[in-house]
C-alpha cells in the first residue's frame, strides 16, 4: 500500500490532564510522515484536519480518498495545502502541473479529481507536506512562491525568539474556505517559537517541525495555559493542537515549522494571547 492513514480522535483537556508521555504521544506527536515512495496521511477529528506527508521516488504518487471521507476521491468535499520542503518536485492537479522547488507551495481547491505528486530526481526528492480541510466551494488553484508570501519579523533576540514568519496560505494571499498555512524560522541563537505563547479557541493548529538538525530536538509546549504538557521532537514531526491548548517550542538549535489551521474563521490575529509569567 502507498496511502496509509490514521485516524486521531479529539480529547477533553479535563481527560489530557491525566496523559502519560507515552499517551500525549500517541494521541499528539505525529512521526514518519515522510517515507520514500509513500503518502502518509493523519485525519484528526478536531476540525476533521488532515496531516500529510508525501515523497515520490521512482515513480509518481497519486493521492487517493481514504476510508473516512466516504468520498469518490480525495477532493470531493475538501481543500488542500502543500509545501515542498525538499528538492524540485511536481504536483500535477487535473492535467495542470506545477512545478513546485524548495519551500514553494500550492493551494488547490475543492473539486478537483486526479492529483499526482512526482520528484525532479528520485535521489533527492521533493518531500510534499500537506494540510487539508473540509471546504463549502471550489477556489481555484494556486502556486504560492516565495516572493508571493507575506513575510513578518517577530520577537528579539534579547528574549530568544527572534524569527521570520512567512504567511503562505492566507486570506489575503489566496481565496480559501478555512485552511490556513505558513512556515516560521527561527534566528540563529534563539530558540523559542510562539512565545508569548497563545491560544484560538476558534481554531485548532498543527505544526510540523523541520530543518532541525539530526542530534538536536525541540521541545513542543501544549495543555491549557494553567496545565502545560511537553513533548520532545525531532526532524519532520508534526503535532496536533487543540484548540483549547497552547502550541509552543524551545529547540536546542535554531529549527523552521510550517503552522497549519482551520475552524471558525480566516483571522490570522484572532488569538489570546497568554502572559509568559502566568504559564503553569
Ligand atoms: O512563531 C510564531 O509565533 C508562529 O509561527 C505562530 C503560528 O503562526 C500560530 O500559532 C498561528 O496561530
Ligand atoms: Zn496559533
Amino acid at each position: 500500500m502507498k496511502t496509509q492513514y490514521n485516524v486521531r480522535y479529539a480529547a477533553s483537556p479535563q481527560d489530557v490532564k491525566s496523559y502519560d508521555t507515552s499517551r500525549l504521544r500517541d494521541e499528539f506527536l505525529i512521526q514518519n510522515l515522510l517515507e520514500p515512495n509513500k503518502i502518509n496521511l493523519v485525519y484528526s477529528h478536531y476540525d476533521r484536519f488532515i496531516t500529510g506527508g508525501v515523497v515520490p521516488t521512482e515513480s509518481a504518487l497519486k493521492l487517493e480518498a481514504i476510508d473516512p471521507l466516504k468520498a469518490d476521491y480525495f477532493l470531493e468535499r475538501r481543500e488542500l495545502g502543500i509545501i515542498n520542503v525538499g528538492e524540485t518536485g511536481t504536483v500535477t492537479v487535473d492535467g495542470t502541473s506545477y512545478v513546485l522547488e524548495h519551500k514553494e507551495a500550492l493551494y488547490v481547491g475543492k473539486g478537483n479529481k486526479v492529483i499526482e505528486f512526482s520528484s525532479k530526481s528520485e535521489n533527492n526528492p521533493a518531500l510534499f507536506y500537506m494540510n487539508s480541510t473540509p471546504a463549502h466551494m471550489s477556489y481555484p488553484n494556486k502556486k504560492i512562491g516565495t516572493e508571493d508570501v507575506e513575510v513578518i519579523q517577530l520577537g528579539a533576540p534579547e528574549t530568544a525568539n527572534a524569527r521570520t514568519l512567512r504567511k503562505y496560505i492566507v486570506n489575503s494571499v489566496v481565496d480559501v474556505c478555512q485552511l490556513q498555512m505558513g512556515m516560521t524560522t527561527l534566528k540563529p541563537g534563539s530558540s523559542w517559537n510562539t512565545m508569548p505563547a497563545h491560544v484560538h479557541d476558534r481554531r485548532m493548529e498543527v505544526y510540523f517541525y523541520f530543518e532541525v538538525p539530526e542530534d538536536q530536538a525541540v521541545c513542543h509546549f501544549m495543555g491549557q495555559p494553567q496545565e502545560t504538557r511537553h513533548l520532545w521532537m525531532g526532524n519532520n514531526e508534526a503535532v496536533i493542537s487543540p484548540p483549547w491548548s497552547i502550541h509552543s517550542g524551545s529547540g536546542t538549535s535554531s529549527y523552521s515549522f510550517i503552522w497549519g489551521m482551520a475552524g471558525e474563521n480566516l483571522d490570522y490575529g484572532d488569538m489570546d494571547h497568554c502572559k509568559i509569567n502566568e504559564l503553569k
